[in-house]
């Protein structure tokens, strides 16, 4: 049973939280299970979780460490959540804001967005002599692994000591190793596997009383190459191209298949923002003397007008966390329709309306492919994947997808020419638009 509070069943509530999803139904009691027996010294252990992109991973630590630390009466840092970027920090302290808002808990975040100075005011209330229980302004703190080892190296008083729960990000994935090597080297302490692979739709039961015997399934560690869940609403196509035939490809799914909120992931920055150039141009080119335009009201690459809608903008780590704040908001609004992206928005971060994941450059590595395309089809949603595979990359790719029993998920397509020719004329005035641009002479 998740027995929480009225006052966390109340919370959830007002959050627009009715029900539990799998995960948080077979994480919750385990971890409440696992922090009252701690309280015996030997009976300390460790959670790894391994469920679905999108399937609320997230509360499933947050609900539970706030309902232990609401009884808190001193401030001391209790939890510490430890997320790869950030984008995951400020969306994570975000989550422990509104699900402790009026317990009294004060959530910090550290992550090297603004100066150690600052960030040391913020989460340590002495620093002038040192005192051996430490002392802290936060109960609990989200961070990043870089900017955690500043802290334990240079700030007075900032200790782990009170430490009650410790979660990485890493422990609660939808990669979660099950390589026995990669496992031992973590040196868990009494591990309990938890898996959950049922979609995260939600159960019948309310937050209060739910069981949830029938929805973990052990995970099986040591059992070879990993068997990834995938979100149980996401569609999945991949497309053998030529690298030439890639940008049209693109230019399809906006045009054609008139995609409203995708996100698009290269292998590089200088890829993002080469594609970034070729489909706004495109689209001043397309629409150029066309009555019908009413799904992409040109501005430039952003004009600031509150009506109108950006085809595209880049996001990138270079930018500053302004900035890429800013550019999330718009997104999430429907203001921008293509995000090109690099592979920093594609851990962890939540957002609602992407309809559609593009890999326009086809990710090597299985655990990187199943972040992205987690960036879709999240919460129970549907959405659909498209990645585009180069020809000489084709046999990796499928060899790939198929020793993690992942190709038969997937459809192969095959956009014919003849489907994207009244692109062609826009297309073309593009190149020379873009060779102008890079100062490279058309061969043609
Ligand atoms: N019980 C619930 N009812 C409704 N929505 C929920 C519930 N639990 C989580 N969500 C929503 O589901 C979305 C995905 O949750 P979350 O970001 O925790 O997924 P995740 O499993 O951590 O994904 P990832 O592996 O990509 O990090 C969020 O928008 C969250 O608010």
């Amino acid at each position: 049973m998740l027995s929480l509070s009225t006052r966390t069943v109340q919370r959830c509530r007002e959050e627009g939280i009715e029900s539990a999803f799998a995960v948080q139904a077979a994480v919750i009691p385990a971890l409440r299970e696992a922090y009252t027996l701690s309280r015996l010294r030997h009976y300390v252990r460790d959670l790894c979780v391994s469920a679905p992109t999108g399937s609320g991973k997230t509360l499933a630590y947050v609900l539970p460490i706030v309902e232990k630390l609401s009884q808190r009466t001193v401030v001391r840092l209790r939890a510490l959540v430890v997320v790869p970027t950030r984008d995951l920090v400020v969306q994570v302290k975000e989550t422990f804001e509104r699900v402790s808002k009026g317990t009294g808990l004060r959530v910090g975040a550290v992550m090297g967005a603004v100066s150690l100075a600052k960030e040391q005011q913020h989460i340590v209330s002495n620093q002038d002599i040192e005192l051996c229980g430490g002392s802290s302004n936060v109960d609990i703190l989200v961070c990043t692994p870089g900017r955690l080892v500043d802290h334990l190296n240079m700030t007075q008083n900032f200790t782990l000591q009170h430490l009650e729960f410790l979660i990485q990000k890493l422990l609660f994935s939808a990669t979660l190793t099950r390589d026995p090597t990669r496992i031992a080297s973590l040196h868990l302490v009494r591990p309990l596997y938890i898996s959950v692979e049922s979609p995260p739709a939600p159960q019948d039961a309310g937050l209060s009383a739910m069981e949830t015997e029938t929805m973990a399934v052990a995970l099986d560690v040591g059992s070879g190459e990993t068997k990834y869940s995938m979100p149980a609403g996401l569609t999945e196509y991949f497309q053998v191209c030529n690298p030439s035939i890639k940008p049209m490809l693109v230019l399809h799914l906006l045009y054609h298949l008139n995609i409203t909120s995708a996100l698009c992931f290269t292998k590089s920055l200088e890829a993002a923002h080469r594609l970034y150039q070729l489909v706004g141009i495109f689209d001043k080119h397309y629409n150029r003397g066309r009555d019908d335009v009413t799904t992409t009201r040109r501005v430039g690459h952003n004009s600031g007008s509150s009506d109108d809608v950006t085809v595209v903008a880049e996001y990138s780590s270079d930018l500053s966390q302004q900035e890429r704040n800013s550019i999330l908001r718009q997104f999430r609004n429907g203001r921008i329709r293509l995000l090109i992206c690099s592979d920093v928005i594609a851990r962890g971060l939540d957002l609602d309306c992407v309809q559609a994941v593009v890999n326009y450059d086809a990710p090597m590595h299985m655990d990187k492919y199943v972040h992205r395309v987690g960036r879709t089809a999240r919460a129970g949603r549907k959405g659909t994947a498209y990645t585009l595979v180069e020809k000489q990359e084709a046999r990796f790719f499928k060899a790939m997808v198929k020793k993690h029993g992942h190709y038969k998920r997937m459809t192969q397509l095959k956009v014919k020419p003849s489907f994207i020719s009244d692109l062609n004329e826009a297309y073309k005035a593009t190149m020379q638009d873009m060779h102008r641009l890079y100062s490279v002479l058309p061969n043609e």
